[in-house]
């Protein structure tokens, strides 16, 4: 039985980050997540001019609801879409003029629903090379508020940007969407702008959120349930044991509906109140599963589907062609190259097992997400290699040794 500790969520990390910077106090985060994507978010409300102390528990944000010190600032946001997608609507509600930059991988990522709003919102944002995606500035003068019609059928973290801008404007927003992808992610942001002292009201498909400012408080940071995911699907492949304390039943991530995709193949799963156990029974049958909600886990699945006693068909994950790389594609090539048989279509993927996989080296296009979830197919398969193991960082700097130490990959080169 392993007893896994994992790190803080990178999601409610980056909502903690830009609701300290905008509350009216000092706000301590415990357990932040500690990765390339909140340093990399951290960094840019420095540059922003806030000021963030860390400590190796803690990090302390002074908050300032008039916006950034700083009246110029020029902010990198490397691979982190939360950092590239929240802190331009952080800049809009202060006063100056801010550059926003981001890393190849970020820059190919899209933007344009979330611009087109906050232009909607009379947001002076100017993109200096493609319409759409970075770099940009923001020549920021404060926001009214108002009501503007959103698409995010691509990212939920657009809505998410503004709902967590609503509190800043002058008169409050209300945000009608046409369409909504990744939606637990939005409900996370309600969860803690409550947290933070704001409110976001609902009529059907609008979204209302009053003017009024934020708290400052102390937050407890969840650990990361798209994280805890490969170690879960570890003990489902090796016939091992994974518990995980500090996720359970009142966790705010939709992720940690993954053990849900896993009790249905077959495995045994235990969500109590505060922790999530999840075991091997040596039966994973094949499955046909959505995952429009949980789609950061649909690698984890198409990774461990070999070993499934039937086709594992993975459906409404369009959206996952636009993260750190085409990650349908992504997954079928590398699974191919181990001699599983892949079918993709635009938003489906399907899994056929029947060879044995064979080794191979996995091309992970920089994306944490591709080596996390073929190092849990490396438990079962030996000669799995990866082009670029470091890319971890963007989540979980520590990823191989904390895998290792589960010891879930001896057990499955004993049987
Ligand atoms: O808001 C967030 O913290 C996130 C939302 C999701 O993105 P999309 O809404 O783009 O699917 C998820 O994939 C990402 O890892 C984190
Ligand atoms: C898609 C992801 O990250 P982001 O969109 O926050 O860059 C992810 O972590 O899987």
């Amino acid at each position: 039985m392993a007893l896994v500790d994992i790190p803080g969520s990178k999601s409610l990390t980056a909502r903690a980050l830009f609701l300290a910077a905008a509350a009216d106090g000092v706000t301590t985060l415990r357990r932040p997540l500690r990765s390339d994507d909140t340093e990399g978010f951290a960094e840019g409300l420095t540059r922003l001019g806030y000021r963030v102390g860390r400590t190796p528990d803690a990090w302390q944000i002074d908050g300032r609801p008039q916006g950034p010190a700083l009246a110029e600032a020029d902010v990198y946001c490397r691979d982190g879409a939360t950092t590239a997608r929240f802190l331009p609507a952080l800049a809009a509600a202060g006063h100056g003029v801010y550059r926003f930059d981001a890393s190849p991988q970020m820059r190919r990522r899209p933007l344009l629903p979330l611009t087109r709003a906050l232009r909607d919102l009379g947001v002076d944002l100017r993109h200096e090379e493609a319409e759409g995606h970075h770099p940009l500035t923001v020549r920021a003068a404060g926001v009214e508020g108002g009501e503007v019609v959103l698409d995010a059928g691509q990212s939920s973290q657009y809505l998410t940007a503004l709902l967590l801008l609503g509190p800043l404007t002058r008169t409050g927003l209300r945000v009608t969407v046409t369409d909504l992808v990744s939606a637990p992610y939005v409900e996370i942001t309600i969860a803690m702008m409550r947290a933070f002292g704001a409110d976001v009201g609902r009529e059907g498909n609008t979204y209302v959120v009053p003017p009024g400012g934020y708290r400052a408080t102390t937050y407890a940071i969840e650990p990361d349930a798209s994280t805890a995911s490969y170690f879960f699907a570890a003990a489902v492949v090796t016939g091992g044991e994974v518990t995980v304390p500090g996720l359970g039943a009142g966790a705010l991530q939709g992720d940690l509906g993954f053990v849900d995709v896993l009790r249905r193949m077959g495995a045994r799963v235990e969500v109590g109140a505060d922790r999530t156990t999840v075991a091997g029974t040596g039966e994973l049958r094949g499955i046909t599963v959505n995952m429009r909600d949980i789609s950061d886990t649909m690698p984890t699945l198409a990774a461990i589907a070999p070993f499934a006693s039937g086709p594992v068909r993975i459906e409404d994950v369009a959206n996952t062609r636009v993260k750190e790389c085409d990650r349908l594609e992504a997954c079928a090539e590398n699974l191919r190259r181990m001699g599983v048989e892949v079918v993709t279509g635009p938003d489906w993927i399907e899994i056929r097992p029947g060879a044995v996989p064979t080794g191979a080296d996995v091309k992970t296009y920089g994306d944490h997400r591709i080596v996390m979830s073929f190092a849990v197919t490396g438990l079962r398969v030996p000669g799995i290699s990866f082009d670029d193991p470091g890319c971890v960082r963007k989540t979980f700097p520590g990823f191989h040794e904390a895998f290792a130490r589960t010891g879930l990959g001896t057990a499955a080169a004993d049987r």
